[in-house]
């Protein structure tokens, strides 16, 4: 009987979507997997995630243990992957979304926050939302895992905090969500709510394996989402939402849908654009939609990167 070693960050939530891909590989395949944590730089580093570059710091840390082959596979969550190859690393699997929504958390809904409440995030791209959709709001950037960031909420530091639904499922924190925000209202980021699998690349077999949880449909979907995050040379930390949607891939009419958006940090000014495409060609529909906020002006939005408040 094989035993897999999957590599796998030791927060509550990295462990949760871990074991859940571990626990699903093992029904489908007959493997047994077995855990192995690791410490990456994004967990022990205090500065904001947007200072230390934002790209891969959860990730590399992984990648260097399929390298050496301390592990065999890692899980991150895909919207933490840098849009780049890298070398010796195949994505051998994309695992089903979750819920790829955003989540206000906090006592109250977004509309019912007292004029001036202060929310934290660290992410540009909610902050350039959040201040779009309340110009009032007074927007701090934080830090730290999701627990730590509610209890700033509990504690009366902050009014609410927006953190990724799907994560706090993960965690088991839904308690904490007062609303859940619609795409129409917040873009996710490219990749919210997916898991991404990956191993060494030049171990065929393994790759082989590990498709099996492979979801077609959410990897189209976010190979469109992310395609407009490379083209338009941006990071996890450009204030960039994309959100792709994929109906009924086994058919020849299926259809992908993308809407991407790219706003300044202000909140003043937002361009959001849609686009559609067989599944087969996401990379060239995301690619078009980046031409199109290109062309509208996306560039000098991006660049205003400061996050902290006005
Ligand atoms: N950058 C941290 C991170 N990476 C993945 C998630 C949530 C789970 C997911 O999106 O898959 C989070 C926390 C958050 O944004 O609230």
């Amino acid at each position: 009987m094989t035993t897999l070693r999957l590599g796998t960050r030791k927060s509550l939530m990295a462990t949760t979507q871990s074991r859940h891909v571990a626990d699903v590989l093992e029904e489908r395949t007959g493997v047994t997997v077995e855990l192995v944590g690791v410490t990456t730089e994004g967990d022990v580093s205090r500065a904001h995630l947007a200072q230390i570059g934002g790209t891969g710091v959860f990730v590399s840390a992984l990648r260097d243990r399929l390298l050496s082959g301390e592990v065999d596979f890692a899980v991150h969550s895909l919207k933490d992957l840098p849009t780049g190859p890298a070398e010796g690393i195949a994505l051998a699997a994309v695992y089903r979304r979750d819920d790829p929504r955003d989540a206000l958390c906090g006592p109250a809904k977004l509309a019912d926050l007292p004029r001036g409440a202060t929310v934290g995030t660290g992410s540009p791209r909610r902050v350039a939302q959040l201040r779009a959709l309340r110009g009032d709001l007074n927007v701090v950037p934080i830090r730290g895992n999701a627990d730590t960031r509610l209890r700033k909420v509990t504690d009366g530091e902050l009014d609410a905090v927006v953190l990724a639904y799907a994560g706090l499922g993960r965690i088991g924190r839904l308690d904490a969500v007062a609303e859940v925000l619609d795409p129409e209202q917040m873009l996710p980021a490219p990749g919210q709510g997916a898991l991404a699998i990956e191993c060494r690349s030049d171990r065929a077999d393994l790759v082989e394996l590990l498709r099996t949880v492979d979801d077609p449909a959410t990897r189209a979907a976010v190979t469109a989402e992310r395609t407009v995050l490379a083209a338009l040379e941006a990071g996890c930390a450009a204030p960039v939402g994309a959100y792709a949607t994929v109906e009924d891939t086994a058919d020849v009419e299926s259809s992908l849908y993308l809407t991407a958006c790219v706003a300044s940090i202000d909140g003043a000014r937002q361009v959001r654009l849609s686009a559609s495409g067989h599944p087969e060609r996401a990379e060239e529909v995301g690619r078009e939609l980046a031409a199109r906020l290109f062309a509208q002006g996306a560039d000098q939005l991006m660049g205003e990167r400061d996050i902290e408040p006005r």
